[in-house]
Formats: C-alpha cells, structure tokens, sequence
C-alpha cells in the first residue's frame, strides 16, 4: 500500500491503545504562545522552512529533523512511525474528532468506558484540542453534538412506530424529549493541581463544587450536572474552565497549571425509578494534562516553579504507568509496578493506568526549530505506547 494513503487502524476493532499526534500550526512571532524574547530574537531572522522540526511523512508516521544549528552535531533526522493517525499543523478539529474521538463516543453510547487524554509539552494545544474555542469547537463540544445528535436520532427511530405516551407529533423536539425521559447525561469536571507547592488536591469545577477527597479511585463529592442539550453542556463546561487554574508563562500565555478531567455518564431507564449502582455505567473521560515544561524555557519562578514541578511529576508518573504497563505486556513474569500510586490523577485513572479499559492518548507537539528538544523528547517516550494493548 502506497504509505501516503495507509489508512487509519479501526480502533473499535484494534485492541492496541490509540496514538495519535498532532503537530500545532507555527504560531506567528509575537503571536500569543510563543512568547520567550529569546527564541523570538532568533527565529526572526530564519526562512520558515529551516524553522521546522517536523514535518508529517505519511498519515502514521512522521520525520522529527534537527534545526541546522544542531545538525553540525551527532543528531540527526529519525522517523516515528505507526500513530493510529498524524494530524498536520493544518488538521481541523473536525478531522481529528471524527479519526480519534468519534470511535469513542460510538462505543460510550454502547455503554462502555473509554478515556481520551492530551499530553504534551506547554503550549502545544492540548487545551485547544480538547476545548477549542467559539470558532473551533474542540473534542468535548464536538463529543456532546454527536452524543445528542445519536441519540434523538435512535429515538426517533425507536419510538415513532410505538407511538409512547400516545404522542401523535413527529415533531423532533417532543421526540427528543421523550427520549430523555428513558436516559440522562451527566457530565462532571473537575481538576488536580498543588497551591504553593503543598499537596496536591482535587476540586470540583461545577457550580457550588467543593474541595474532593479520593477514596482508592473514588472522587467523594464531586457533582455532577444533568444535560439537557449539547449547548446546555458546552455552557456548563465553558462556566466550569472560568474556575480553572490557568496563568501567563513564556510558552504560553494561558497555560493550564491544573490536570483536568471531563466525565460524561448516560444513565439509561431513568424512567423506572429503580436506583442502579454507577459503578457498572459507561463513563467517557476526557483528560487536558497540564504540559510538562523545562525550567529553561517557561523561565518560571516562585509560585510557576512549583506548580511546574507538579505538573512536571504528574506527567512523570503518568509515563511511568504506561511503561509499566507495557513492559507487564510484553514480559507477563514482570510486575506492574504500583507507580498509579504518585498521583491523584494517575490513582483516578487506575483502571486506564493498568490496561483495564480502553484509552487513547494524542500526543500534542510544536514543529519550530526551537522546540526540538521537547518534540523530541515526547516522540522517544511516547511512541513505544503505540504497542500497548
Ligand atoms: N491546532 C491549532 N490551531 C490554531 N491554534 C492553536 C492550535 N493548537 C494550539 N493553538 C494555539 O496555541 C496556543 C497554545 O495552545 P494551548 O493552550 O492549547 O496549549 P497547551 O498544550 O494546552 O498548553 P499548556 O500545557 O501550557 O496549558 C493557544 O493560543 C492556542 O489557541
């Protein structure tokens, strides 16, 4: 097969976790992101094309290159080959929601669990991948309109023949609403960070949401919203990422400095009354971790530093888990070691953490020459993911 149009592995079928990669657009010099003088200095002087890292060589593999400077030295150009699918720099949401996030969605409305999570360096566009923005819906947005769409679809079509309730109307609205007697969504969010340095806490980001306490990977207290149309979720969301912690850092000048976690639940035969045990309900999380930075670049200091260092362990126990898990694949003789323990979030998602129930992650990635380091950094970690089961 012609490697420029391999096709995307069906992931409802492929029992590997879903990698995929996508490679943020260069943002102008200046433009908000990209925000260290000192790299600012220097790219102003350099053609576009010598300013790349890396460039997309097929839909599933990508060429990761030296900037000139450090080509004089030992390094040189690799390829990182078979992500479930390589986004380029020009991908829409769009596209990335229907080869990623759609196969999800489709088996979360079956009833079963899934989790989707962002990772990667500061100011990659996790966040806009997963939240976008008015123009570009991001992941979530984009879940919550095929979630409703599916949905009033599916009760149109089971419930016109029968006619319930003695409704004669085909209007769509009252049929939607009939459906939502039979099920309700719920969505909960909340996010990890540490103030100052000091432990770090879960909070809940819903209206009136109090501190949480963890109980082995139980959240005691967090809230969760009934929806009554995707607009009603996004607004829910949106309202919820105002109480998020976010701050200005040269990498990015809105960086998360807090994990956060969206979790979307259908409860079906509401209507029943009978009160069934959540445990056993499909939940689909959508993970945004805060980016892992390097001191030198972020530059931060005081309270930023610490929060980095947080961020930066989270992200370090998080790889440690798939690691783990990995090598506990590859080699059943080999314990999976007990790393899910280090984090909040990594003890939240323990059932994800130990190859329990199905996940994929999309790596996020800066193709500037400056971000070499990082890029590079990422792909060497990352990509031998791609062979967990
Ligand atoms: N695909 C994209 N198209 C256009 N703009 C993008 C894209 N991805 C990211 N950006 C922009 O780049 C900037 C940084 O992105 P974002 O905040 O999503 O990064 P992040 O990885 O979440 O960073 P952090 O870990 O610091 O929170 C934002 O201004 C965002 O709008």
């Amino acid at each position: 097969m012609d490697p420029a149009t391999e096709e995307t592995p069906d992931l409802a079928k492929s029992e590997n976790l879903g990698l995929f990669l996508r490679i943020r657009p260069l943002l102008q010099s200046g433009v908000r992101g990209d925000r260290n003088p000192r790299f600012r200095r220097k790219s102003a002087f350099e053609p576009w094309f010598q300013k790349m890292c890396l460039r997309v060589k097929t839909s599933r593999s990508v060429t990761l290159s030296p900037p000139l400077a450090l080509e004089r030295g030992r390094t040189k150009t690799e390829v990182y080959n078979g992500f479930s699918q390589v986004f380029s720099p020009d991908s829409s949401q769009e596209e990335v929601y229907e080869k990623m996030m759609s196969p999800l969605v489709e088996d979360f409305l079956k009833g079963n669990s899934g989790m989707l999570a962002a990772f990667g360096p500061s100011g990659s566009g996790k966040t806009h991948t997963i939240f976008g923005c008015n123009s570009q819906p991001g992941m979530v947005t984009l879940a919550l309109q095929q979630i409703f769409k599916e949905t009033s679809d599916s009760a149109r079509l089971d419930l016109i023949p029968a006619k319930p309730f003695g409704l004669e109307s085909d209007n769509p609205f009252i049929l939607y609403d009939i459906f939502f007697l039979l099920r309700s969504l719920f969505i909960s969010i909340f996010e990890i960070r540490c103030e100052g340095g000091k432990e770090e806490r879960a909070f809940d980001l819903s209206p009136n949401g109090v501190d949480l306490t963890m109980h082995r990977s139980t959240l005691k207290g967090l809230h969760e919203v009934v929806i009554s149309d995707w607009r009603h979720g996004e607004f829910v969301i949106s309202q919820a990422l105002l109480r998020r912690a976010t701050s200005p850092t040269n990498t990015n000048s809105q960086s998360s400095r807090s994990q956060c976690v969206i979790n979307l639940r259908i409860v079906d035969d509401k209507s029943n009354g009978e009160v069934k045990d959540q445990a056993n309900d499909g939940v689909l999380s959508i993970v945004d971790l805060a980016g892992a930075e390097r001191e030198k670049r972020t530059g931060n200091q005081g309270v930023r530093l610490l929060e980095s260092n947080f961020i930066n362990k989270t992200s370090m126990v998080f790889c440690l888990c798939l690691r783990s898990l990995l090598e506990h694949q590859k080699n059943p003789m080999k314990p999976l070691e007990k790393h899910f323990q280090d984090s909040l979030l990594t003890k939240y998602l323990r059932a994800y953490m130990e190859g329990k129930k199905r996940m994929a992650l999309i790596l996020t990635v800066k193709a500037g020459g400056e971000d070499y380091h990082n890029t590079s950094c990422l792909l060497k970690q990352a990509s031998p993911y791609m062979e967990i089961k």
